[in-house]
């Protein structure tokens, strides 16, 4: 099973609200559609790691591990069997401008605007919970084959509130 992480960078604006910086992925799984920045962990790599250098990579912000508030933990499922388990992060505290990469363009978007039809199907059932800041487990389960993103989104299940293990926080 893959590992993989995603990070939701967030911004207060004086008179529009809050902001969060999303990703259109230009390569790769998910291409053409709307994600946080991140991807998979290299040998070696915490998950807390892993979202740091992919948001460097992929955005050019520079993130401090401990500045990452874990918001979520994701269990993929693939035509019955474990495809991917991705660890969501949020903060509130990065330097640096986004800058467009060879794998994604970013975009500052409103929370109440992020464009779920352009998202991975799954997307729309918990990442406005955790936008507000909530924390979730899920498990999503695909049918249909490979790639996970031409696969069929079937079912799902959803913990709010969880507290996660002390060497996952
Ligand atoms: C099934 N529903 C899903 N909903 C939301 N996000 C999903 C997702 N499934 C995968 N993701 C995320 O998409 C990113 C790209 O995955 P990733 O492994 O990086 O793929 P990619 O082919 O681009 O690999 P590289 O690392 O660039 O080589 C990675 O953050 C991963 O957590």
């Amino acid at each position: 099973m893959r590992e993989t992480t995603l990070c939701f960078p967030m911004r207060e604006r004086s008179d529009d609200g809050t902001e969060v910086l999303l990703i259109e992925k230009r390569r790769g799984l998910g291409e053409g559609w709307y994600n946080g920045p991140g991807g998979k962990l290299e040998a070696g790599e915490t998950p807390r790691e892993c979202a740091v250098r992919e948001t460097r990579e992929e955005v050019g912000l520079e993130v401090e591990p401990g500045a990452l508030e874990k918001a979520g933990e994701l269990t993929f499922l693939l035509d019955g069997e474990a495809h991917t388990f991705c660890h969501v992060y949020r903060t509130r505290s990065f330097t640096g401008e986004p800058t467009t990469s060879d794998e994604a363009y970013p975009e500052w978007v409103a929370v109440d605007d992020v464009p779920y039809e352009q998202m991975w199907d799954d997307d729309h059932l918990w990442l406005p919970g955790v936008l507000e800041g909530k924390t979730v487990a899920g498990e999503f389960r695909f049918e249909g084959g490979k790639p996970l993103d031409k696969a069929e989104f079937v079912g799902h299940d959803l913990e709010w509130g969880v507290s996660f293990a002390a060497g996952q926080k």
